[in-house]
């Protein structure tokens, strides 16, 4: 056996490849980690949402209604997609729907942000997951600007205003914002979640038999008209006004929404969220979702569902989206965390059980 000589060159050589090495794979783990560098983390991500709320909620659009429908394809979406939920006739769906502020006890008023999330499970066990939002597309074309427009538009507390310059240096780095913040601003809010069309914003791949793949983006568009509803009105709204005129609603008659992809065109930015293609690009009714009834959120099915917009079946793909993955990540992050405080026995009011005198 050869002895180690301390002072050859080759042993130094050696020792300085290993604490290379290993400085590069400590410096890998930290940077996934997300210790060092600015690099967003599902934990940073989530972590921008306010952390004051009841445990076993969601960090993001925490206050929400549980609802159950179904989803009955059109002829014509199984020409672009062979997922089984173009071919089933009938395709079960649980469902939630919520606003964009953390706090579950937000009023309805307090943000513009209305969604819609949904879950079809085929008679095959596949699932396909979503979670749309009232705007037709993201403010920011990665991740990091979500975060860094949450910090630039939060009101200064001295001003009670945005502070003018921080608004200025994101917007400098993230001039595509601007668009998002016009639209924002001019948006009418919805009287109603029944007449809103809600967009996943995200672009996908719908996969052929043939295996040809079509890039879309999708939206669910109500089959009644949109009410808006003015400012000194909305400032005057019970505080649920929102949830309880779905409760009214659904315990008279179903409501329905389209399933509506928009088919992209060579060239038309398929990874980026902040970019939406023409209005001309040919859309394909691909089915109709009824919504059949609502229940409380704390007993509903949708309590425990994680809405990723991931999970899609064969015959669905993801894009490289940016924005995609950092949500898989995100509400992935959320989910755990809020199903841990309910099972160590944290969350009654999220579960609808009365504390234990
Ligand atoms: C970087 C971007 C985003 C981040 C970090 C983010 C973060 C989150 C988080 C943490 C949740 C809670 C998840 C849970 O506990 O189950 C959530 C829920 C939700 N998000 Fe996002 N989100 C982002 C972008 C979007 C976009 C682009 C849309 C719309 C297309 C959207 C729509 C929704 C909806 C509808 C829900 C509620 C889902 C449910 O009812 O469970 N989000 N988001």
């Amino acid at each position: 056996m050869s002895k180690l000589q301390i002072n050859s060159k080759r042993t130094w050589l050696a020792s300085v490849a290993i604490i290379g090495i290993a400085a590069t794979l400590t410096g890998a783990l930290a940077w996934t980690a997300g210790w060092i560098g600015t690099r967003p983390t599902s934990k940073g991500l989530v972590g921008q949402a306010p952390a004051s709320f009841p445990p076993g909620f969601r960090r993001a659009h925490g206050k929400g209604l549980c609802f159950v429908g179904t989803f009955r394809h059109h002829q014509d979406a199984q020409a672009l997609s062979k997922a089984r939920v173009f071919t089933q006739a009938e395709v079960p769906v649980i469902g939630r729907f919520s606003i964009g502020a953390g706090n579950p006890h937000a009023a309805d008023n307090s943000t513009g942000t209305v969604s819609m999330a949904l879950l079809l499970t085929t008679d095959d066990q596949q699932q396909w997951r979503m979670a749309l939002n009232n705007q037709p597309y993201f403010a920011t074309h990665d991740a990091e600007g979500f975060s860094a427009m949450l910090k630039a538009t939060a009101a200064d507390p001295a001003t009670g205003q945005a502070n003018p310059e921080r608004l200025a240096a994101f917007l400098e780095r993230y001039p595509e914002a601007k668009k998002f913040l016009a639209w924002r601003a001019a948006a009418p809010a919805p009287a109603s979640f029944s007449g809103v069309e809600f967009f996943g914003i995200n672009a996908f791949y719908l996969v052929d038999t043939q295996g040809q793949r079509q890039a879309v983006r999708w939206s669910m568009r109500s089959q009644v008209p949109f009410q808006p509803l003015a400012n000194e009105q909305r400032q005057a709204a019970p505080h649920d006004f929102l949830f309880d005129d779905m409760r009214q609603k659904l315990a008279q008659q179903p409501l329905h929404w389209d399933l509506v992809m928009q088919l992209a065109q060579p060239g038309d930015p398929v990874d980026d969220p902040s970019q939406p293609w023409p209005q001309q690009r040919r859309q394909v009714v691909a089915g109709t979702l009824e919504v059949t009834q609502v229940i409380e959120q704390a007993v509903g099915a949708c309590r425990d569902v994680n809405y990723d917009p991931s999970i899609v079946p064969a015959g669905i793909e993801v894009s490289n989206d940016p924005v995609l993955s950092a949500r898989s990540g995100a509400y992935s992050h959320s989910f755990n965390l809020r199903v841990g405080e309910i099972g160590h026995g944290q969350a009654s009011e999220a579960i609808g059980k009365q504390e234990e005198p």
